[in-house]
């Protein structure tokens, strides 16, 4: 444990100076790390306690996934065969969205796997957009396909994700990948919530018997990722074998502290900012930090930010592991996603008769 005080300039600029400096942390050992933020403005007085709070680091994880998957298309391309296809239905134009695709095609360049984005206007109707489905399911060359959420109103998001071919479902949200994933069989297993076990895993924090708490409990991500966290070894690597209880937006403020506060890992996937502070976490805990939530930020020249559901300044110094955002479970996600692709193109998930 470190005891240190600093004189800052602005409070905003301190988070930013504390994630750098936890960011050093990371990849350092712990040891005396004096934290320095120059600027012009407010002086403030801040004592800072830091404890050696390991930076999980979702670049870094992402770009050996990346690899993985990259040496892979590179033996295929080499043996003359064409590399796996991946193609991203977008209806409409949500900014986030555009942003989300953009580093979905930046991956797949890096790869080497092929991609196309298929943009399709707002006004198209629930039956033109099965049309296209329809087309894409039955294009040899498209090996993972997958609609872009959300989808305007007036479409129905089940019907579009259950009208992807399953064995295409890079997503893995078609009702015989989510059905087939709850009960350990063959499955697509949905981007975010592998990409939490990976970041798990290959940080080599131990789950077996542990308290895991997650937040949020949206069908694909908090729900998938409670599944994998309790379940037992017949899942293999990604079994978790943890006591995980799930906490969501009924569960009363008193109440979610009483399960935070006795979690040794706790996944925050609520779309709360601040959600999960350093007065209801203990010592040592693990946090990974699922939320996306762009926040207006008047130090950032107007545009808004993106921030987590954690306060990363305060449960840093707290916990032994902890995943940042940006940075974090975002570009794993995207990698997992190159990952299925993959494992489509090898046509390696197969679904029993029915
Ligand atoms: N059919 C479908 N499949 C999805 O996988 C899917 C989706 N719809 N809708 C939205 C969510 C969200 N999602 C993210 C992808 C990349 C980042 C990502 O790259 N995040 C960067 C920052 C990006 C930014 O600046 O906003 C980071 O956290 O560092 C985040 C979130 C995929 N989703």
């Amino acid at each position: 444990m470190l005891q240190m005080t600093s004189v800052i300039f602005s409070r905003r600029l301190c988070v930013f100076g504390c994630k750098l400096l936890l960011r050093k942390i990371g990849e350092q050992s712990s040891g005396n790390v004096t934290p320095f933020c120059q600027g012009a403005g407010r002086k403030l007085h801040v004592t800072a306690r830091l404890s050696a709070a390991k930076l999980i680091d979702g670049v870094a994880i992402a770009k050996q996934i990346r690899d993985e998957v990259k040496a892979e298309v590179s033996e295929i391309t080499a043996s003359g065969k064409r590399p796996p296809q991946l193609t991203v239905v977008l209806v409409g134009s949500d900014p986030a969205s555009v942003i989300y695709i953009k580093n979905k095609i930046k991956a797949c360049e890096y790869t080497g796997i092929t991609s196309d984005t298929i943009r399709l206007p707002n006004s198209i109707t629930e039956k033109e957009l099965l049309t296209e489905l329809d087309l894409l399911n039955n294009d040899p060359n498209v090996d993972g396909l997958l609609v872009q959420l959300p989808v305007p109103d007036h479409i129905c998001e089940r019907t579009i994700c259950d009208s992807v071919a399953p064995e295409k479902d890079v997503d893995g949200f078609n009702i015989m990948n989510v059905g087939s994933f709850c009960v350990d069989a063959e499955s697509f297993i949905p981007a975010t919530p592998a990409a939490v076990m990976q970041m798990i895993k290959r940080t080599g924090i131990e789950t077996f018997g542990k308290n895991a708490v997650v937040c949020g409990r949206s069908k694909n991500v908090g729900l998938p990722i409670a599944i994998f966290l309790h379940g037992d070894g017949d899942r293999g690597n990604l079994a978790g074998d943890a006591t995980t209880t799930i906490c969501h937006r009924y569960t009363p403020p008193e109440q979610l502290q009483v399960f935070t506060k006795t979690a040794d890992i706790i996944v925050a996937a609520a779309g709360v900012p601040n959600l999960i502070t350093a007065d209801i976490v203990k010592e040592g805990v693990v946090v990974i930090d699922v939320g996306i939530n762009r926040v207006d930020h008047p130090d950032n020249n107007g545009k808004s930010m993106l921030v987590g559901d954690v306060d990363f300044e305060g449960v840093s110094q707290k916990a032994s592991y902890i995943s940042p955002v940006p940075g974090g479970v975002g570009p794993c996600t995207v990698a997992m996603l190159m990952k299925n692709t993959l494992l489509a193109y090898k046509k390696e998930i197969h679904f029993a008769a029915h």
